[in-house]
């Protein structure tokens, strides 16, 4: 690993949130007597990213990804542990490190004012993040070229569908070269040939310009395709840091052997009809060269296909294996 990025130890967060009793009583009480209560949302995160490394945020609803993204963009301060991004601390939100990093949220791709033209935006966001005309320049084209922005660019932010606004919304974080990016959900919402572009130029992006990625997001395909190596969070505890395929090789032991059968054809034991001579059996890894020859030899087989269980039914497994420490 080169120098790191992203060095983060031991780290805590416990949000306060009010308690609200029912009736007027607990109401006027609560004037002067607020209660409150803890919610621990990390506990004991720890781990280092190298310079132009692309690592996922893995986890089930309410995990605390969301949590630890804004804590290392600097959005949120912990309440226990360190965070060093580019040796910075990042809460301190200090105008030089706020220059090399960005963060892109999917469910919210595009801040400012929703009157401007993306131009405008783009020609703005250079000013604010100081960046040299002539570099404002060779970056806005490239940008535009990898983005597919050139019909873009003349209308209205308010305008934009979401898959624009999201090219917009990447196009805005990239013009000032950030060093380290932080994607929470880039392709929410997003149908599946704008997820499929977005994915194409994140992997060009990172690729090119070595900039360190840190990504989040609920469709496997993302992290699958971008990164090569995922922190699994379950209940603000880390559980795993490593690659997927490692990960799901845990609990993808079987395999979904799936053939088509003549009509006379006796169907295996333990297959699962699928309809129209369609049959479906789960077997052990290990067994299916095996069960393979003798369904071969045995029956009158017109088609046969091996799959692995999807990689969102592998997650799903691994979820609710690492999901049972209480809060
Ligand atoms: N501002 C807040 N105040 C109180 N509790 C919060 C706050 N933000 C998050 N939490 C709680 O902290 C825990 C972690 O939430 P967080 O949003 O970080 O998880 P997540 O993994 O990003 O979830 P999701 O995948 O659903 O977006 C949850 O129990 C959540 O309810």
């Amino acid at each position: 690993m080169t120098s790191p990025g992203i060095d983060v130890r031991d780290l805590s967060m416990v949000y306060r949130v009010p308690v609200r009793e029912a009736g007027v009583r607990a109401a006027i009480r609560s004037l002067w007597q607020r209660r409150t209560r803890e919610v621990t949302a990390l506990d004991g995160i720890g781990f280092q990213v190298g310079a132009g490394e692309a690592v996922g945020l893995i986890g089930p609803n309410g995990a605390g990804k969301t949590s630890l993204m804004k804590i290392m963009a600097g959005i949120l301060r912990p309440t226990g542990g360190s965070v060093r991004v580019l040796g910075r601390e990042p809460f301190d939100r200090h105008p030089d490190h706020l220059r090399r990093i960005a963060l892109v949220r999917g469910s919210q791709p595009l801040g400012g004012a929703p009157e401007l033209t993306v131009m405008d935006s783009l020609q703005y966001q250079g000013l604010v993040y100081d960046v040299a005309a002539g570099q404002l320049r060779r970056n806005l084209a490239e940008l535009v070229d990898l983005l597919d922005l050139g019909g873009l660019l003349e209308r209205q932010v308010r305008a934009l569908s979401l898959g624009e606004r999201m090219r917009a919304g990447l196009a805005m974080a990239l013009v000032y070269r950030p060093a380290v990016l932080f994607l929470d959900e880039p392709t929410i919402g997003l149908d599946v040939s704008a997820a499929v572009q977005t994915r194409r130029f994140l992997r060009r992006y990172v690729a090119q310009t070595g900039a360190t990625m840190i990504l989040t997001s609920h469709y496997m395909a993302d992290v699958a395709e971008l990164c090569p190596r995922v922190v699994l969070i379950n209940h603000g505890a880390q559980v795993y840091d490593g690659s997927l395929p490692e990960l799901t090789a845990h609990v993808g032991r079987d395999r979904l052997v799936e053939v088509v059968l003549a009509d006379d054809a006796e169907p295996p034991a333990g297959a699962h009809a699928l309809g129209d001579g369609r049959y479906q059996l789960s077997v052990a890894r290990d067994q299916v060269p095996d069960t393979v020859g003798r369904l071969l030899a045995d029956t009158r087989v017109l088609d046969l296909g091996i799959k692995e269980a999807p990689l969102d039914v592998l997650m799903d497994e691994i979820y609710r294996r690492t999901g049972t420490r209480a809060r």
